[in-house]
């Protein structure tokens, strides 16, 4: 199958922090992909802003190395890169004082699509907003992308929804969770609401629970100032973890619409449990000695540069949702870096029967529908055959398996998550993006766990590189008679 390219609006995208790691690695490869797949129109324009002084010839070397580093060997056409170099201008900008905004002002046309990128630290992002308004540069149509964390507890994301709303209107607020602009995660939908098979079943009367996976092998690398301020629950949970958790429980929206599908995951949120101290565990992992061929590892301490940190790197927990459809099921979810294989998954287990038919040998295995985010992205239900052969009526599990690259011809042009959202924003479709109210929901449910950790001055467990996490993980789901699925390459 191939897939379509709808181009999109001329747009002037102004990207702020467009020298930094983000744009560097992904927003602008991102945007060469989408301008080699013909969904750039003409007259697309593309103006990086930081304080950093340089030239625009400067500047389009910067984005040609990044070119090169991030983007496939196949897609790297000399001609296509002078083509969308072309695009670029640079104008050095200062979030905080008076440089660069009036040349950036008169670079601006009208009657085109303004979006601006707020791809800098979040202590900006106010700011941004601010003199976007005081230099009159964006106008009632603009749009702003918003880079994430958004907040670190309830009270910071209120006060950056009120700074922002007091010159934008929510219309105009793009809050980026790019693991909604994944490809599977939208498939999620589809595969919810556009079959009659499944929802029928998406209930607590037939499922016994679900599993949400994101295991990284990477650790935190050059984030580590960030990160130890965050952790696994600020940095993955209350965003992205919780956003897969909403689509896979939120009711059906009335259209695939930007506030019906927010009004549902809002609903969710709302209806979440909190989390006992028994029924979340948290990890940090330790460092490795060099062994045969391979280097010593740091470990999170020494990778934060923070011998004394409480952070976790690693963190599992149980919840439930308190409404008509899912009340009784949990919801399992855990993430962590440096583990075994980088896997991410959503993974629904159905009850059993209410009877058995075949001997006790064939005790009833699971069915299991498993939708895998990456890598591999596509979808396994597992089902009881009967054993292939002569040995008479044996159960033996069958996957029917689908894999999403399997049925895509190779030249399908499937973008990745910011490619997507980027689209999705000069297209002003907010409906893979977090609304104002659905991103305090989720901090008003994390703040009161993390805070009862941190009253009780908790200690994350060890666990070594490579693993799948503490030990004491395993114990929050055996204690309930169910095992975490295998965190597979
Ligand atoms: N990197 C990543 O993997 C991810 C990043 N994010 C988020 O994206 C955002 C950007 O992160 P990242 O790219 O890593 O950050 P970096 O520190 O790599 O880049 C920051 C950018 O902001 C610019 N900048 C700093 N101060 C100012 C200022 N006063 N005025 C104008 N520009 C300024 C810097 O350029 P200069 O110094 O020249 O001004 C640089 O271009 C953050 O909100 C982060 O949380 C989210 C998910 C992943
Ligand atoms: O937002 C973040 O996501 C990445 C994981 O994203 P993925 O698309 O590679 O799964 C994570 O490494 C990072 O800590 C977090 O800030």
């Amino acid at each position: 199958m191939v897939s379509r390219v709808i181009p999109v609006d001329p747009f002037d995208l102004v990207i702020f922090g467009g020298t930094g790691d983000l744009a560097r690695r992904k927003i602008l490869p991102g945007l060469y992909r989408r301008f080699l797949a013909g969904q750039m129109p003409e007259d697309a324009r593309i103006i990086a802003a930081a304080r950093s002084e340089m030239d625009e010839d400067a500047y389009r070397a910067f984005v040609a190395e990044a070119i090169a580093e991030f983007v496939e060997p196949g897609h790297r056409d000399k001609a296509q890169i002078q083509a969308f170099l072309a695009r670029l201008s640079y104008v050095a900008t200062d979030a905080k004082g008076s440089d660069g905004w009036d040349s950036l002002k008169a670079l601006m046309r009208d009657g085109v699509v303004r979006a601006f990128y707020f791809s800098v630290a979040p202590s900006l992002f106010g700011a941004l907003a601010e003199k976007l308004h005081e230099y009159g540069i964006a106008d009632g149509d603009s749009r702003i992308v918003v880079e994430k964390p958004f907040g670190r507890d309830l009270a910071s994301a209120r006060a950056l929804n009120a700074t922002l709303a007091a010159h934008f209107n929510e219309t105009q607020i793009y809050r980026i969770d790019h693991y909604l602009g994944k490809e599977t995660v939208q498939n999620l939908m589809a595969v919810r609401f556009a079959n009659s098979l499944f929802e029928p079943l998406w209930n607590a009367q037939h499922v016994d629970h679900v599993q949400i996976t994101v295991a990284e092998t990477v650790g935190v690398g050059g984030r580590g100032e960030y990160y130890d301020r965050a952790g696994a629950m600020r940095d993955m949970v209350q965003n992205h973890m919780m956003q897969l958790l909403c689509l896979i429980a939120m009711e059906p929206p009335y259209k695939f619409e930007p506030d019906a599908v927010r009004d549902e995951k809002l609903k969710v949120i709302r209806a979440l449990t909190g989390v006992g101290h028994d029924e979340i565990v948290r990890g940090q992992y330790r460092g490795m000695p060099a062994r045969e061929g391979r280097k010593a590892e740091p470990s999170y301490t020494e990778d934060v540069g923070n011998a004394h940190s409480r952070t976790e790197s690693y963190i599992a927990l149980k919840v439930g949702i308190s409404n008509w459809r899912w009340q009784g099921v949990p919801f399992y979810l855990r993430t962590g870096k440096k583990l075994r294989n980088r896997i991410s998954e959503i993974a629904i287990t159905f009850k059993e029967p209410p009877h058995s038919i075949f001997d006790e040998d064939d005790a009833w295995r699971e069915n299991v529908l498993a939708i895998r985010l990456q890598p591999d992205e596509g979808m396994t239900l597992t089902v009881m055959i009967k054993e292939p052969g002569p040995g008479g009526m044996r159960l033996t599990e069958m996957p029917l398996d689908m894999s999403f690259a399997d049925w895509l011809s190779e030249d399908a042009d499937i973008p990745d998550a910011y490619e997507r959202l980027i689209m999705d924003v000069i297209r002003g479709n907010q409906t893979l993006f977090m609304r104002g109210d659905e991103v305090e929901a989720a901090w008003a449910w994390a703040d009161p766990i993390i805070a009862a950790w941190e009253d009780r001055g908790e200690r994350p467990h060890g666990y070594d590189p490579g693993s799948s996490g503490p030990e004491d993980a395993l114990m929050l789901m055996h204690r309930d008679g169910r095992r975490w699925r295998e965190i597979r390459g």
